[in-house]
């Protein structure tokens, strides 16, 4: 067995709840390469809608998986995602997309293809990964692992406002239709369901500013470095 030399953070959670926040500032403060998983299952759902795909049609999939790259490209403040070469960072955050995406992401083989990139970006830098299977498939040598979690209507309220200020047409019924949708999917799928890891701590950010939930992690963070 090789010693691995770099710190991986893992963040997985319920939707809405906060993890990218959380693992974006996290990141920042301990120069970190932070790592958007979900990001790249809703890359490939925007690929699948556009291509027609038939998540049904085993050789349709595979051969999409071929045909898609994904990147994450730094530039300035923000970190774009791509995906062969356009920058698709604003289109999969809209409400069509998180429609679509649990049901993609149930994919065994995109699953697999994912997986394989995520663990590749992983290796040799100190990462933060927020997404659902980050501490118990991933990574699961991960060097501290967070199970976020919310009030569901907290969530919903969170999200309804970031989608409004952002000028898409979008009801509080819809997102909080979606976000239950999502986390049922997401926790029941036969392939790496979103679950607590055994060793990862759980993080209940309902009544917490993002400056608490960030102060938590780096308290967190600074048990961990000293002990690894
Ligand atoms: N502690 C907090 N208090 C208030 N708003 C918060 C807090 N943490 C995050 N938010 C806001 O909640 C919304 C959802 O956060 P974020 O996108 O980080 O969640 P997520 O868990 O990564 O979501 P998803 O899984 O759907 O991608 C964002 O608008 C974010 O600014
Ligand atoms: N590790 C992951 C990350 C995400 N998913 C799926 O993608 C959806 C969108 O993720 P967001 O974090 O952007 O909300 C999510 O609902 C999951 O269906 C996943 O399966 N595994």
């Amino acid at each position: 067995m090789t010693t691995r030399h770099n710190f991986i953070i893992a963040i997985d959670g319920f939707s809405s709840c906060g993890k990218s926040t959380v693992a974006k500032a996290l990141a920042k403060k301990l120069k970190f390469v932070f790592i958007d998983s979900g990001a790249m299952y809703r890359a490939v759902t925007l690929y699948f809608i556009r291509e027609g795909i038939d998540v049904e049609d085993d050789a349709a999939v595979a051969q999409a998986l071929e045909n898609i790259h994904i990147d994450f490209i730094p530039n300035l403040e923000k970190t774009e995602i791509h995906l062969n070469d356009e920058d698709i960072s604003d289109e999969i955050r809209q409400m069509y997309i998180s429609d679509k995406v649990s049901e993609v992401s149930t994919i065994k083989a995109v699953r697999q293809a994912m997986v394989a990139q995520q663990q590749k970006l992983g290796r040799r830098r100190n990462i933060v990964m927020d997404g659902r299977d980050i501490g118990t498939t991933v990574f699961p040598d991960a060097d501290m692992k967070i199970f976020m979690t919310a009030d569901p209507q907290v969530r919903a309220n969170r999200r309804y406002l970031e989608l409004t200020n952002k000028g898409e047409q979008v009801t509080m019924d819809e997102i909080v239709k979606n976000l239950a949708h999502r986390d049922h999917i997401d926790s029941t799928r036969e392939e790496s369901p979103l679950r607590k890891a055994d060793d990862a701590i759980i993080l209940n950010n309902s009544y917490m500013t993002q400056e608490d939930q960030l102060k938590f992690v780096i308290e967190e963070y600074t048990k961990r470095r000293a002990s690894k």
